[in-house]
């Protein structure tokens, strides 16, 4: 028991909330916030949207009946107040941590979590799933979807009400508009929802509210729920022609309106309606109140001073590498534009937007309209660089096929967050980008292996003018080598032997060079001469290269970070079609596991992963047949390690 928390000790499930008086709730909701900032202070995560949302998730599990009600939070990166209402307390400072719970909502984790998330603008489909089986099985539960005003700028969300609008489906659409997606939302839904707030109404609404509760709190028939929430609709014309009752905009730190109004909708049983609720993102917390990002995504950080504990970078991160390289480029090249799907600092595209204010494209959540949007802007001549992560590029695979590579056009796609990301876990993993952009016909697919050859392949996507291209890498910092002045676009095709050897060969493809050098030395400390070679493309590949590693080495390895069906795939296919494993090669593809592997410190999901140095000699020693696997030492620097 926390003396800190005298109430919400007091909550150990959600039905404890519904006996409390809403004075009672306003100090549940003041200890959840205070043990949210505690939380996360050791843990690090979305503190500002969670801190958000504090009064309203009091409301909804003290109104909704939580499991049986289905609640289905956005992205869910703003879940921790849930997670804490809804018994997992005792778990709550394994937050993100490796085998603790996940920074997002988990099926698996906890029946209170009825569908997962993590990738944006998904909440509304999945309500509209549930509230129709619900009525196939004739079954009576409320349908709660919460999304956010940057959510709601995703295609889907709007693909689901249109479709739901349509049936008359009866569900509940909270919009959580805290005037903030990462960055400041764009676009014309946000001038429109800050017009409606803005409004005069507004403010005449926040008294209508709480009248709203004084006069209808108690009475529950539906038609009089409906008529007095109608009532109190401000604007909203948008959403009524999708076929959503609109109510709102209310106060969503202020539970004397919330817990009415909701109790209002929830009765109305009639069609699906949308709640327009205001609130603050990193409310409660001046430092997150004050900053720009209102404390988005945060590292620990003390919690009287909200200073972050970052550690001193060794290296420039891969992002700021690709940035500068980018600006550099479009000094010289005004065809150069710069897209982001609303991840303008994760990209970089804010240092590009900066430098080229007219030249940059943030379209919000919405990377499916962005790769098209690059697409035509190639056509007509631009020289689009589409800056999406790995994982969201999934999102718009087919405007990748259907709007870029079947018309050839030269769109530029710089995947950062390639390979595995930590915290962050399976949803955000950048692991399917080798395979799914390699299979598409004419593409150059490169991988970068240290920040000096993101550079050279920026320079190369820039020169390519006749077909698609695309390089990844990871997240964080490089490895601290030195960066050119000029970098030099790279042959197309062509890798690189980085060491000369005779027995084993070690093929890597990106950033898991440096493990595959580490391996090489453990290996040559056996007396077995290795090979490493950096492929650079896995698309087109270097086949004399890859031909040329089979025949003269015993042992071929490959390795990647990335999912099976990627390049050790291509390069197994392409030794098969020409023969190659005829003759008792031994060829090893080494890729991340066929798993999703939960979140862990990035090292430690790659050592999971069986793809660190040590796992990389031990797998060329098991291959060879020769050696001592107990005997492997890791060399860094000439320096044993262990
Ligand atoms: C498809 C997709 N693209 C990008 C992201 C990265 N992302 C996570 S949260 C977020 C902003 C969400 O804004 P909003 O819904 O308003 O929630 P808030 O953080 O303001 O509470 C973005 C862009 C994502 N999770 N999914
Ligand atoms: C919830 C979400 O999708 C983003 O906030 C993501 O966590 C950002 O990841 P990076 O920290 O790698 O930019
Ligand atoms: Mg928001």
């Amino acid at each position: 028991m926390n003396k800190k928390t005298p109430l919400l000790d007091t909550i150990s499930s959600p039905a404890d909330l519904k006996t409390k008086s809403i004075e009672e709730l306003v100090e549940v909701a003041d200890e959840l916030r205070r043990e949210t900032i505690d939380v996360v202070s050791t843990t690090g995560g979305h503190l500002g949207s969670a801190l958000g949302v504090v009064e309203l998730t009091v409301a909804i599990h003290k109104v909704f009946d939580t499991p049986d009600d289905k609640l289905v939070w956005d992205v869910g990166h703003q879940c921790y107040p849930h997670k804490i209402l809804t018994e997992r307390r005792a778990e709550i400072r394994t937050l993100r941590q490796g085998g603790g719970l996940s920074g997002f909502t988990k099926r698996s984790e906890s029946e209170y979590d009825p569908f997962g998330a993590a990738h944006a603008g998904t909440s509304i489909s999945a309500g509209a799933g549930f509230a129709t089986a619900r009525d196939l099985k004739d079954e009576d539960r409320n349908v709660v979807c919460v999304i956010g005003d940057g959510s709601m700028t995703a295609g889907m969300a709007y693909e689901a009400m249109n479709h739901m609008g349509g049936m008359h489906k009866r569900m509940i659409v909270i919009l959580n508009d805290n005037d903030m997606s990462i960055a400041p939302p764009v676009g014309a839904l946000s001038h429109y929802l800050s017009k409606t707030v803005s409004s005069k109404g507004y403010r005449q609404f926040r008294k209508a509210g709480k009248m709203m509760a004084k006069t209808v709190g108690l009475e529950k028939p539906a038609k009089k729920a409906e008529h007095y929430a109608r009532d109190f609709a401000l604007g909203g014309a948008m959403f009524d022609a999708l076929g959503f009752y609109y109510v709102g905009p209310i106060d969503g730190h202020d539970l004397d309106t919330l817990i009415p109004v909701l109790e209002n909708v929830r009765d109305m049983k009639n069609g699906p309606v949308l709640v327009h609720v205001v609130t603050e993102k990193g409310k409660g917390f001046e430092p997150a109140e004050k900053s720009a990002d209102k404390y988005h995504g945060v590292s620990k950080f003390n919690v009287i001073t909200g200073e972050q504990a970052k550690s001193k970078p060794n290296a420039p991160s891969y992002t700021n590498v690709f940035a500068q390289e980018l600006i550099r480029l479009a000094k010289d090249d005004e065809r150069i534009v710069g897209i982001t799907a609303a991840m303008p600092s994760g990209t970089g595209m804010d240092k590009f937007g900066d430098a080229f204010p007219e030249r940059m494209f943030d379209v919000g959540i919405a990377e499916q309209h962005g790769v098209t949007f690059a697409a035509a802007m190639a056509a007509d001549g631009m020289k689009p660089f589409c800056a999406i992560y790995s994982t969201f590029l999934q999102r718009a695979y087919d405007s990748v096929v259907h709007d870029v590579a079947i018309q050839k056009l030269p769109v530029r796609f710089a995947i950062d967050r390639a390979g595995l990301v930590g915290a962050d876990g399976a949803t955000h993993a950048g692991s399917f980008d080798i395979g799914y952009l390699g299979a598409l016909p004419d593409f150059v697919l490169m991988a970068a292996s240290d920040e000096a050859e993101l550079q050279r392949m920026v320079a190369t996507a820039h020169a390519i003018d006749d077909c698609p291209s695309a390089f990844r890498f990871p997240r964080g910092e490089g490895i601290g080598i030195d960066l050119w002045e000029r970098a030099e676009p790279l042959e197309i095709g062509k890798g690189r032997i980085v060491k000369e050897g005779t027995t084993i060969a070690i093929l890597a493809l990106g950033a898991r060079l440096q493990e595959a050098l580490h391996a090489a030395d453990m290996l040559e400390a056996q007396g077995f001469s290795t090979t490493v070679a950096d492929a650079r493309f896995a698309k087109p590949l270097d086949t004399d290269l890859i031909e040329r590693l089979a025949k003269e080495h015993e042992v071929l390895i490959t390795v990647e970070e990335g999912a099976r069906g990627g390049f050790g795939s291509f390069v197994l296919e392409h030794l098969a079609k020409v023969g190659a494993l005829d003759n008792g090669l031994r060829i090893r593809p080494m890729t991340l596991p066929d798993v999703f592997q939960d979140q862990n410190k990035p090292e430690l999901m790659y050592e999971d992963a069986g793809l660190s140095a040590k796992a990389i000699a031990t797998q060329a020693i098991a291959a060879l047949g020769r050696g001592d696997v107990a005997k492997l030492k890791l060399i860094v620097g000439g320096v044993v390690l262990s």
